[in-house]
């Protein structure tokens, strides 16, 4: 059967890339393309959304895709709690209906969170450095947010003291800003496109777990895995690992 799929923010950076993986992908047929200003109606007649937009614009988006009974895969950031449980609301209506939120569908940046949190019980520090080109619009990062909130939770579970840090003095952000305890530090620079590296330390050791997206199509099987995946999943699932069975 051919999934058809709609582009929410398709004129971006992003949904360029997923309209062209989309008309190029087997069994999927592309139902439309919107960006700002456009009325989103029944998207084209779609089965499932594919929106990568702004954190201010991303929730209406879901909500209206929810209402009209289309799935969503939704890679935009800014997600919280709050958010995350107005879309549980409205699926709550429509039960049939699945919502995919990921903040990364590279499957490396999949693998560095989890092989981050499987890391974090083993050492006394721990920090999260994300590097983005100068063009986005949030810091830090959803992955790396995502990151340390797994780091802090597997290190709570192990009862892991807080990493050391004799600072007491310097300039207002040297230290980072402070996910669950853990800090991550967020560096803009021509060039990038989408990088996180993890330290690990304890005396005489560190490890460091970097993964490196040159070019969004790094993110075009994730983006594809879970619109072939998400008509088979209802309710709300947040990451691909779930998709990929991780
Ligand atoms: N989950 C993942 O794997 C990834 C997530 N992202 C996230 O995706 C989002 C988009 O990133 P980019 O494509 O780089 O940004 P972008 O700025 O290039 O594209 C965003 C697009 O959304 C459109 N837009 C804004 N408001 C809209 C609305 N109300 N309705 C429809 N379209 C609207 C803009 O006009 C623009 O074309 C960001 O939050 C970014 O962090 C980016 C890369 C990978
Ligand atoms: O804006 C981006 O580019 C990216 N955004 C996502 C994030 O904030 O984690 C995913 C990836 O890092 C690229």
């Amino acid at each position: 059967m051919t999934l058809r799929v709609a582009v929410i923010g398709a004129a971006g950076r992003m949904g360029q890339q997923v309209v062209d993986a989309v008309e190029h992908a087997d069994g999927l047929e592309l139902a439309g393309r919107f960006d700002v200003g456009d009325d989103l109606g029944d998207l084209g007649g779609a089965d499932v959304a594919v929106e990568f937009t702004v954190p201010g614009a991303s929730l209406a988006n879901v909500l209206h895709c929810v209402e009209q009974g289309v799935h969503a895969v939704v890679g935009t950031t800014g997600w919280t709690d709050e958010s995350l449980g107005q879309v549980r609301a409205a699926l709550a209506v429509q039960p049939k209906v699945g919502v995919l939120i990921a903040p990364n569908f590279a499957i490396g940046a999949v693998l560095t969170m989890r092989f981050a949190a499987q890391a974090a019980r083993f050492y006394e520090s721990v920090e999260v450095i994300e590097l983005h080109h100068p063009d986005k619009v949030d810091a830090p990062s959803g992955t790396a947010i995502r990151t340390a909130e797994m780091i802090a939770e597997a290190r709570r579970a192990a009862d892991v003291p807080s990493a050391p840090d004799a600072t007491a003095s310097g300039l207002d952000g040297a230290r980072g800003a402070r996910v669950e305890g853990v800090p991550v530090h967020a560096v803009r620079l021509r060039g990038l496109v989408a990088h996180e590296e993890v330290l690990l330390g304890s005396p005489g050791e560190t490890l460091t777990i970097r993964h490196d997206s040159f070019d969004r199509a790094s993110f075009m099987p994730g983006v594809l895995a879970g619109v072939r995946g998400v008509v088979d999943r209802p309710g709300l699932t947040v990451g691909l690992e779930e998709i990929l069975d991780l």
